[in-house]
């Protein structure tokens, strides 16, 4: 497995903050690397760090084998990084913005190429403050990847944007990546996070609290909920079955939150046949990415 990023043992302090604390991660070469977090978690902080805007206080980065604070020209040949769309002028034509980018590079850019793929012939002439969000984005996205980076850095692509406009951003995301790139990105929706990146950092308090695939992170929510609904269950008797951590009621309908569903189903069974109680229903709830990001709000 060929990594692109390595990030031993990572520390970031701003006088007193400590916005990063040693975070440990990689990143493998042609993924969609995602960093999800509250606000204020130290997303935009590591990937600063990532892109050699600012340094770490303790710790050790290599991005492309390069130290990105040291190595900041040769990296920016090699990545890409998308502004915001605050940080272009208003008044800019589109052709305009692209010929300007364009001009940074020494050798050719693959702007032509961006302009077809992203569907940006329509829009050359208008100006940046007349577009819509999802063309903001596109342009931006554009911008980013004029030299055609190995490694592109994305914070918040989808930020703003309506959920047909972000679904297109995430298709050309993906082209993005099976065009060779690898990309890090940054995301506040949950479901993005879920359908489009092959792996997920949860930074919470500057500190990396899981990183996994979507899956296996669905996976190890899945295992702590099953759903129960009866007019003859007890809140007292679920909280007593064995497992079973926390109780949430909502009429007959029972969550029941559980270190070890298995186990807490089997006893929940025997406890139905017991006492006569008949199920209206009873299900293992399905897991979002939202439930793992509040159980570690919760946990703090
Ligand atoms: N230049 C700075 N000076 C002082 N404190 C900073 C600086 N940059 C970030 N911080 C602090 O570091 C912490 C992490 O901030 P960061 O911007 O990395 O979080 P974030 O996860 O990107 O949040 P958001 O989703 O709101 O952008 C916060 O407490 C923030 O106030």
């Amino acid at each position: 497995m060929e990594h692109v990023i390595t990030v031993e043992n990572v520390s970031k302090s701003f006088g007193e903050v400590q916005a990063v604390q040693d975070i440990s991660f990689s990143v493998q070469k042609g993924e969609i690397f995602g960093i999800i977090g509250p606000n204020g978690a130290g997303k935009t902080t590591t990937l600063g760090m990532l892109e050699g805007i600012s340094k770490p206080t303790q710790g050790s980065i290599d991005v492309l084998g390069l130290i990105p604070s040291k190595h900041l020209r040769d990296l920016n040949k090699r990545i890409g990084v998308q502004f915001q769309a605050t940080a272009i002028q208003k008044k800019m034509k589109v052709k305009e913005a692209l010929d300007l980018f364009s001009s940074f590079y020494e050798g050719p850019t693959q702007k032509d190429y961006l302009t077809e793929l992203l569907g940006l012939d329509e829009k050359m002439n208008a100006h940046f403050e007349d577009l819509s969000g999802g063309w903001q984005q596109r342009v931006t996205l554009a911008l980013a990847t004029l030299h055609k980076p190995e490694l592109l850095f994305l914070d918040e692509p989808s930020m703003g944007l309506d959920p047909h406009a972000r679904r297109e951003m995430w298709s050309l995301i993906r082209l993005l990546r099976e065009q060779g790139s690898t990309i890090v990105m940054t995301t506040h929706y949950m479901e993005e996070a879920e359908k489009l990146c092959d792996r997920v950092a949860m930074i919470y308090n500057g500190q990396l609290k899981a990183l996994n695939t979507p899956e296996a992170l669905l996976h190890q929510i899945a295992g702590q909920s099953l759903i129960v609904e009866s007019d003859r269950l007890d809140y007292d008797d679920l909280l007593a079955l064995p497992g079973v951590v926390r109780v949430e009621q909502a009429g007959e309908q029972f969550v029941l939150v559980s270190e070890d569903r298995q186990q807490t189903a089997y006893h929940l069974f025997h406890y139905c046949q017991e006492n006569e109680v008949a199920l209206l229903d009873f299900k293992f709830e399905k897991g979002s990415l939202d439930d793992l990001f509040i159980h570690y709000l919760e946990k703090g």
